[in-house]
């Protein structure tokens, strides 16, 4: 059977020539999207998904900073250059690359982001609001994933999603958004009794635990659509997902690739809510 690739890349292009038009729109009206992000050390992985964002940030237009901080840096020291950026009026969006050095919190580095400015959608405040239904920034991943089946025409309508981890940052935040899409969700995790079992029963499934070639052919129904967001090197050492390409996606109606899927839709809902942030109207 012929399966649809979902290209994330293309769709993820369009998102930024849209917002490239909106920025150039506000910027005629006087006002600039900024957007700051810190680095704390130097993760290579981390390098070079921040060299993205800032990338993407240039292209559309949006005034980008970018903070290194040395990883011996206290926790108190990061605390505060976050509240000087809370109060800084010229930018609209902070982002705190994860993760961090094991000697500081994420948690309270990540409390202390005014929720206006919290692009990413992880603080207290916006994850409330996204669980009671109240508008806010949505968190990056979950947010693209949603739009990427909107832009691809598949509906979630009575659908039965199943999603595969239960992180803070995609597995918690994408079964809440489905089911206020009026799909029917499972949440399953690291410790559920045969997986294989609820994913073979799912019309999506949502693969976001971090383990490379987790889903198999065994655990899909012929027909489903895959949303593929792990990130994982391979034996070859290329960048590969959750799902095993090769035999699953002859089994699907659709399925998203890595790379070239969830990652750069991520990347382009920052933007997105970078550019709300500014105007101060939060869109779903
Ligand atoms: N505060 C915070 N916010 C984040 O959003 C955040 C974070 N910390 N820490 C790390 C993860 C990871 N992440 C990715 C974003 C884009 C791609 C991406 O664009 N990937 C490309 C490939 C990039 C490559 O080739 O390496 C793709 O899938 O096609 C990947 C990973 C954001 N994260």
């Amino acid at each position: 059977m012929a399966y649809q690739l979902i290209n994330g890349k293309q769709i993820a292009k369009e998102i930024r020539l849209e917002l490239k038009h909106e920025v150039e729109q506000l910027k005629a009206e006087g006002l600039q999207p900024g957007l700051a992000v810190i680095l704390v050390g130097n993760n290579p992985a981390s390098e070079t998904y921040v060299r993205g964002k800032i990338r993407a940030s240039e292209e559309i237009g949006i005034h980008s900073q970018l903070i290194r901080m040395n990883d011996t840096i206290t926790q108190e020291d990061l605390l505060s250059k976050v509240r000087e950026l809370n109060e800084d009026p010229n930018i609209h969006g902070i982002l705190v690359q994860l993760p961090l050095p094991d000697h500081i919190n994420p948690d309270k580095v990540i409390e202390v982001i005014s929720p206006s400015k919290d692009v990413d959608g992880f603080t207290p405040i916006n994850m409330g609001k996204l669980v009671i239904g109240q508008r806010g920034l949505l968190p990056c991943t979950p947010y693209g994933i949603m739009q990427m089946l909107d832009r691809t025409g598949i509906s979630l309508e009575g659908k039965h999603a199943v999603v595969v981890g239960r992180s803070n940052i995609v597995g918690k935040p994408m079964a809440i958004l489905l089911q206020q899409a009026n799909a029917t969700v499972t949440l399953c995790h690291s410790r559920t009794v045969d997986l294989p079992h609820y994913t073979r029963q799912a019309d999506l499934i949502i693969a976001a635990v971090g383990k490379l070639n987790l889903i198999t052919k065994e655990h899909v129904k012929p027909g489903a659509v895959v949303i593929d967001v792990g990130m994982n090197r391979n034996d070859a050492g290329k960048l590969a997902g959750d799902v095993n390409f090769e035999e699953v996606a002859p089994l699907t109606s659709a399925i998203t690739p890595v790379p070239g899927g969830v990652g750069p839709m991520t990347i382009a809902m920052l933007m997105k809510n970078t550019v709300s942030a500014a105007k101060a109207i939060w869109q779903r």
